[in-house]
Order: structure tokens, then C-alpha cells, then sequence
């Protein structure tokens, strides 16, 4: 908005000589649920979005933004479905998607990953984009449990690097982890809290330790109800209905893995106790490897601890 620019612009001018970046061009690697989410709020507001995949199937797949839009819309243009319509072909104009990251990246202004949750991989990626990527372009990963400071040592611009650490269903959630490292520049890491701002969200800070705030209670609490149900101490059913109405959850704990994806589960679990191997809540959990071995990861493959339609 003209608000936010004229603030961007009259900090840069008044304070430093850095300017903080505003951005507008940004570039989502991979195009799963998480990248697919990011790239239709922040397409929603304004920005021009290069959705990248590996598999274009993906990318066909996260046209599929339309459908959350449109329930978006439901509700946000409830008197006026003419209008609701305009919007989402705008919204959809604002989101082109391509398999190259490479040329994606050369006209962005911030390259967000969202890709398998996977140090190796994420550095892989980042290491390649560092070499083509324009000298102001911040670089930021969605990651759920890796350290920013691990996957960012792969680059060569460290004081532009931060985590952005967004909740999954992201039209929905309204919170956005903005995490620095110790070599994250203050203005980056403004940049950031803005560009969550102008998305819609709130940003929380925090430091760079093992899944950030979230995580770092979900992760622990979901591993529990699997062992308290692997001990046979109760139900799926029963622990999701105990800790949807008793303490407030809108999904009890199978539910919310299953949706979160159990793969995702099972390498931010493997990550952490190979790490903290001392540390009982981060322990293998035998079901749960044995789901994801089997494909059974959740929503997105028709089965996990639920079966899905
Ligand atoms: C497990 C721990 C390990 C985590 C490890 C890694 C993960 C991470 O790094 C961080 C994470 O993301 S953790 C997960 C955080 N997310 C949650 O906790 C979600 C919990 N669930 C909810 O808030 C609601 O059930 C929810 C909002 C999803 C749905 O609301 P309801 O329950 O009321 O269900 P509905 O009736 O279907 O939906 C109501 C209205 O919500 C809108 N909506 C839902 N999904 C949407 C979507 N994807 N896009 C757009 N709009 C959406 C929609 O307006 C819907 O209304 P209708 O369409 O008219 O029904
Ligand atoms: N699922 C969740 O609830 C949340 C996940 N996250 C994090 O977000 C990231 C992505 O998670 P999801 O979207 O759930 O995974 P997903 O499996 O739905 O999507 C990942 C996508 O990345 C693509 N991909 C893999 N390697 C690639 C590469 N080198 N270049 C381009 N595309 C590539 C895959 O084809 C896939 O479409 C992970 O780091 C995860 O920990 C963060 C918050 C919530």
C-alpha cells in the first residue's frame, strides 16, 4: 500500500544509509503446501510471485491456490460475488510459476524456501541462488525445525539471511516466526517483520533454537500422544476428542499430523534426537516411522493415523 511504501521509504531516507528492502518480487521454491499458501497470501497482497517446483505436476496441482481463494472470498465479498471473481483473477495474475529457481530468482527481491525438510537439500539450493541472485535480495526458509544459521552458511550474503517461519493453513494462520541470526542484519530482519506485517500476519521474533516457539511445544506434545497411544493408554479417537475439548484445540494431535504431513514429523523428530539424543521428547517413535515407510503420510496421501477421502 502507498502507506507502507511512504514509511519504507521515509525510514530509509531518515535513518541509515542501508535502506531496508521493500519487498515486492518474491520467489517461492517449492510449490507443496506450505509454498502454495505463502504465494497465495502474498499474492493476495499485492506482490508479483514466481511459484518454483521441481515437479510440474505440483505446479498444476497449486493452481489450485483458486480453491482456497475462493473460500477466502466466500466470506470476505459475501455481499458482492462480482467483485469476489475480480479478485481472484487478480490475485491469480500475480502468481506465475516456473521449475527454473535459477532465472526465478534474478529478478526477486526475496527468495522464500519451502522446500523438504532437508539441511542438505535447502543448502544445495541456497548455495546455487546465492551465486545468481541480485546483491540486495534477502533470502529467508520456512523451515519448521532446522537451524537458519546451518542452512544460511551455505551463502555468502549472512547478514541477508533469516528464517520466516509461516503455519500451515497459511490463508488461515495468523502468525509468522521471524527469526535472526547472529549475522542477520537489522535491516533485514525489519524487512521481514514488515513483509509479514503487510501480509496480513502477526511476526513474533525468536532466536535461532531448535523449532523456534511453536515447534518446540507442538512437536514435544504430538510425540506424546503417539506414545501415550502406542502404550495403549487410549484412543486415537479419545486423545483427539480429550485434547480438542479439553484443552481448546481446534485439531486434537492425530488430526493435526495428519495434516501437517507425517514426514515432515518424522524428519524434524530424526533431526532433533539425533542432536539432543538425551532429550526423551525427542525420541524415535516406532508407529510413526512405520506409517511414513508404509506412504502413509497423512492428508496428502490419503491415509496416516486417519484415512482421508
Ligand atoms: C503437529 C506438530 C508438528 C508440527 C510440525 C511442522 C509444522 C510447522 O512447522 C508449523 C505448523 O504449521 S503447525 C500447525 C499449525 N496449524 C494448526 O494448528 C491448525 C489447527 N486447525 C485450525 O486452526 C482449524 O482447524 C482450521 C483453521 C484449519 C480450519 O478451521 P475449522 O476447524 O473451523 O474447519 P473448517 O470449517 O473446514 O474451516 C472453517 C473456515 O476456515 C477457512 N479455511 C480453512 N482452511 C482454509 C484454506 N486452506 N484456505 C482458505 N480458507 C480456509 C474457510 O473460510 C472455512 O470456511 P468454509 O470454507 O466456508 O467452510
Ligand atoms: N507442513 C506444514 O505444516 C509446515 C511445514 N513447514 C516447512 O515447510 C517446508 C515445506 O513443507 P510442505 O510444504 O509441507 O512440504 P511439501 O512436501 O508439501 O512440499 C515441498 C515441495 O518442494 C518441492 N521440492 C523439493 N525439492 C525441491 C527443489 N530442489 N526445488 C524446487 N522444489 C523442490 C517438492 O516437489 C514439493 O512439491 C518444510 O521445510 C517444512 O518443514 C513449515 C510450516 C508448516
Amino acid at each position: 500500500s502507498m502507506a507502507f511504501l511512504t514509511r519504507q521509504l521515509c525510514r530509509g531516507v531518515s535513518t541509515s544509509a542501508v535502506r531496508n528492502v521493500v519487498i515486492k518480487n518474491v520467489t517461492i521454491i517449492g510449490g507443496g503446501q506450505m509454498g502454495a499458501g505463502i504465494a497465495q497470501v502474498a499474492a493476495a497482497t499485492g506482490h508479483r510471485v514466481t511459484l518454483v517446483d521441481t515437479e510440474d505436476d505440483v505446479l498444476k496441482k497449486a493452481k489450485g491456490i483458486e480453491g482456497s481463494l475462493k473460500r477466502v472470498v466466500k466470506k470476505k465479498f459475501a455481499d458482492n460475488p462480482q467483485a469476489g471473481e475480480e479478485f481472484i483473477q487478480k490475485v491469480l495474475q500475480n502468481v506465475s510459476t516456473s521449475t527454473d529457481s535459477v532465472s526465478a530468482a534474478q529478478s526477486s527481491d526475496l527468495v522464500l524456501e519451502a522446500i523438504v525438510e532437508n539441511l542438505k537439500v535447502k543448502q544445495d539450493i541456497f548455495g546455487q541462488l546465492d551465486k545468481v541472485a541480485p546483491e540486495h535480495t534477502i533470502f529467508a526458509s520456512n523451515t519448521s525445525s532446522l537451524p537458519i544459521t546451518d542452512i544460511a552458511s551455505a551463502t555468502n550474503r549472512l547478514d541477508r539471511f533469516g528464517g520466516l517461519h509461516f503455519f500451515n493453513p497459511v490463508p488461515m494462520m495468523k502468525l509468522v516466526e521471524v527469526i535472526a541470526t547472529s549475522a542477520t542484519s537489522k535491516e533485514t530482519f525489519d524487512s521481514l517483520l514488515d513483509f509479514s506485517r503487510v501480509l496480513g500476519k502477526t511476526p513474533v521474533s525468536c532466536k535461532d533454537t531448535p523449532g523456534f516457539i511453536v515447534n518446540r511445544l507442538l512437536v514435544p506434545c504430538l510425540a506424546e500422544a503417539v506414545r501415550l497411544y502406542e502404550r495403549g493408554h487410549g484412543s486415537k479417537e479419545d486423545i483427539d476428542i480429550a485434547m480438542k475439548l479439553g484443552a481448546g484445540y481446534p485439531m486434537g494431535p492425530f488430526e493435526l499430523a495428519d495434516f501437517v504431513g507425517l514426514d515432515t514429523i518424522k524428519f524434524i523428530l530424526d533431526g532433533w534426537s539425533e542432536k539432543y539424543p538425551s532429550n526423551p521428547l525427542f525420541a524415535p517413535i516406532d508407529l510413526l516411522n512405520k506409517l511414513v515407510a508404509e506412504g502413509k503420510l497423512g492428508k496428502k496421501t490419503g491415509e496416516g493415523f486417519y484415512k482421508h477421502k
